[in-house]
């Protein structure tokens, strides 16, 4: 392999509590929120197709008008511990809030730029109270940086002349300015989200980002920060020019889903997802297919199936309010993990054969299988295939304690359960208690073909 000196500093997963508390969230939410807030997508008239939070790269938007909406900023209701007790009725674990998207503009007072809400009509500290709210619901806070930046003077996409490279140096600069500050003003951070790190200017600062992430570890020991941060020696992102993962997770699931466990190379990784198919900001024209409580409940499941967090984004409105789609959908998701969260907290993939009926996961505290399932089949049994002698102990309904299981063994480590005749209302989760360690082969002949 290549001797890299700024490629993956370790290989495998971390092992540390801090990763240990990260890996057992299950549920995550994310909240993009800014000055694209107020145009929420429509311009003169005329609505974006795109991400309301891009809506300055539009054709429709001058440049000039986005870059004064901040005069306008004014978000009365924002009301940031009735967004923590919203996130804690989901059941989110941990929340991933913008503090200053690719627009550059900045929801906290930065003494390194004067495009920040100091500026604003509303003039206050957006992320401060929104950090001590989730804080105090018990729910770990992240926070989002972009590195591109369309605001300040120095940021480069390219690096092709020796005046961009003296203007990168400055921008550079600003950058590690910035984050340390972040750190500084927000220690109880657990971790950054990266994003805005694709462009050729920066996929050539491998030493500046390996060194920016150690000095950032300094300050706040054992923060996490995924995979999309640094560049290695040969402008190689998320895997390094070895193949290996730099960052202590996979950030390479936006807006979709690993299909398989070999799809996850095993590493740790997070999915953020957009409720529609791709709005992260605030759009006040939501067109298209708006994803429903079972479809979001179902990637969430999928995503600890193999061994990942799902991230469900929020885009608050210009006055800080959360739209009636949003509302709705935290309450029905945090409706069934109300009922079902043994299910997700502390829990990760087993490498049982995946059936038709849904997902299993295992809790990693008490070694029980959870089987949650969304397809009941039309002879109402479900298969379970395990890939190890097991002793099956109790098999039983997470929700009825009355409904116990009674497994059939039909061949070598494959058994079926009988499910009565209702239809499923929601996804349904059955715990398999089992003893890990006595199985007992059972003479089965192979055929012979
Ligand atoms: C092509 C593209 C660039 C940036 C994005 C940003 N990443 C998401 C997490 C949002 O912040 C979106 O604006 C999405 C697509």
């Amino acid at each position: 392999s290549l001797a890299l000196a700024h490629g993956a500093h370790r290989l495998g997963k971390r092992t540390d509590p801090m990763m240990e508390r990260w890996r057992n969230y299950g549920l995550g939410q994310f909240i993009h929120w800014g000055v694209y807030a107020i145009p929420g997508g429509q311009w003169n008239g005329a609505s974006y197709g795109g991400a309301a939070e891009w809506i300055r790269s539009w054709k429709g938007m001058p440049k000039e008008a986005y870059d004064n909406l901040y005069k306008e900023f004014d978000p009365e209701n924002y009301d940031p511990s009735a967004l923590a007790k919203q996130a804690k009725e989901m059941g989110a674990k941990y929340m991933i809030i913008t503090t200053k998207h690719h627009d550059g503009f900045c929801l906290w007072p930065s003494e390194y730029t004067d495009y920040d809400v100091t500026n604003t009509p509303y003039g206050k500290d957006i992320i401060g109270p929104l950090v001590e709210a989730y804080d105090a619901e018990g729910i770990d806070v992240y926070l989002y940086f972009s590195v591109m930046d369309w605001n300040h003077p120095g940021y480069r996409s390219v690096l092709a002349t020796e005046e961009d490279r003296s203007a990168y140096e400055s921008f550079k600069e600003f950058t590690r300015n910035q984050l340390l500050e972040l750190l500084e003003r927000y220690p109880t951070t657990k971790g950054l989200w990266f994003d805005g790190t694709w462009d050729e200017a920066w996929k050539e600062q491998a030493e500046f980002a390996d060194n920016l992430a150690t000095e950032m570890r300094k300050k706040i020991p054992g923060l996490i920060i995924g995979s999309r941060f640094r560049p290695d020696d040969y402008g190689n992102r998320h895997f390094d020019s070895n193949g290996d993962l730099m960052g202590d997770y996979e950030q390479g699931w936006e807006r979709k889903l690993p299909e398989t466990y070999e799809d996850t190379n095993g590493n740790d990784w997070d999915c953020v997802m957009t409720i529609p198919e791709n709005q992260w900001g605030y759009h006040s024209d939501w067109r298209g297919h708006v994803k429903t409580s079972y479809e979001l409940i179902e990637m969430l499941v999928k995503s600890v199936s193999l061994d990942g967090n799902f991230v469900l984004n929020f885009g608050p409105d210009a006055k800080g309010d959360i739209r009636m789609e949003e509302k709705k959908l935290a309450t029905e998701i945090g409706q069934w993990m109300s009922k079902n969260k043994s299910a997700i907290y502390n829990c990760g993939h087993i490498d049982w054969e995946k059936q038709d009926w849904g997902y299993y996961t295992q809790n990693r505290v008490t070694g029980e299988v959870n089987m949650v399932v969304f397809n009941k089949p039309i002879n109402s049994v479900l298969r379970i295939k395990t890939s190890s002698k097991i002793s099956l102990q109790k098999i039983y309904d997470l929700n009825d304690a009355t409904k116990i299981y009674d497994p059939e063994e039909i061949s070598q480590d494959e058994y079926i359960i009988q499910l009565g005749d209702e239809e499923l209302a929601e996804p349904k989760v059955i715990v398999i208690k089992y003893d890990h360690s006595k199985g007992e082969t059972k003479g089965y002949e192979k055929a012979k073909t």
